[in-house]
């Protein structure tokens, strides 16, 4: 299958429920969505609310209790079961978890890491990997010293811009992330935002951005959905939900983004490239 000019993956009715009976929990509720290579979209919402289940329904790391998530077209349950269509569904879209700690395999190098994706997913091996190594880690200014580590030698923020660089390395259409800079220190926090929304406008590369906290979600993307108890709340272009909350729960996250300080509210400035560590 060869991959169109823009991929478009289609979220229609989907639910998704925990459990059975009384212990029975819905965390996705009747949801529509589209995101396609142009997307910029952010999920916000409390904890809980049902961003992280949504996340992994897009991967098919969760499947759907209730409707269809497709990829131009093709069930990515369906595409998930057999291997090559399997692969085919994640050289399109790639997922980069909120826990980077145990989505590393701590007996292998980072190279690895990022070549295992790129030789099954690409079938890109020897010096042709490592000069694609090479750039993504120049990219996300990841010392060159550091791609032969192991995951528990580097910093949680070294780590998760490590775990961003094994998506991008894939080369992807979409990219989901999920709450990848709440554990970064909010100078980094910036550097981070300013790359993946740079990579993501510059190779036409669809993102959705799920977090608890409305600055960066506000700042990276275009299009903002609110959830609250599996709902979508809000689901409008930012610049309009920034200046007309329609639901009461968006206006509380406002306030609250209203009233942080100055150094949280300033995400929404593009930072000045730094040196990171
Ligand atoms: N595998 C599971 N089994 C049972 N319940 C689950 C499972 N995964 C999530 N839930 C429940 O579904 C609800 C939504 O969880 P989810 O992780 O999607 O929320 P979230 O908005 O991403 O929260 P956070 O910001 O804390 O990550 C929660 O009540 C959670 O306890």
């Amino acid at each position: 299958m060869s991959v169109p000019a823009v991929v478009t993956l289609e979220v229609s009715g989907v639910s998704k429920t925990f459990g059975r009976g009384d212990t029975a929990h819905t965390a996705v509720q009747t949801l529509d969505l589209v995101v396609d290579s142009h997307s910029a979209i952010g999920i916000v919402g409390e904890s809980g609310s049902g961003k992280s289940t949504l996340s992994r329904m897009l991967v098919a790391l969760e499947h759907p209790s209730a409707g269809t998530i497709t990829l131009d077209g093709v069930d990515i349950v369906e595409m998930d079961k057999k291997a090559e269509s399997g692969r085919e569904l994640r050289r399109v879209v790639q997922y980069v978890a909120q826990d980077t700690f145990s989505s590393f395999d701590p007996r292998r190098s980072l190279r690895d890491a990022l070549a295992t994706p790129l030789r099954v997913l690409r079938g890109i091996t020897g010096a042709e990997a490592d000069e694609r190594i090479a750039e993504i880690a120049r990219l996300l200014r990841l010392k060159p010293e550091m791609i032969d580590k192991y995951p528990h030698q580097v910093s949680g923020g070294q780590r998760q811009r490590f775990a961003l660089a094994r998506a991008l390395v894939v080369r992807p259409r979409i990219l989901l992330c999920d709450e990848v800079v709440s554990a970064l220190d909010v100078s980094v926090q910036g550097a981070v935002l300013n790359t993946i929304k740079t990579y993501c406008d510059e190779h036409s590369v669809g993102l959705v951005f799920v977090s608890h906290g409305l600055p960066a979600t506000a700042f990276i993307a275009d299009e903002l959905i609110v959830m609250q108890n599996g709902h979508v709340v809000e689901h409008r272009p930012t610049q309009d939900v920034l200046a007309h909350p329609e639901h009461p729960y968006t206006a509380t996250l406002l306030d609250a983004y209203r009233r942080a300080p100055r150094h949280i509210v300033s995400l929404v400035e593009p930072l000045p490239e730094v040196e990171l560590a």
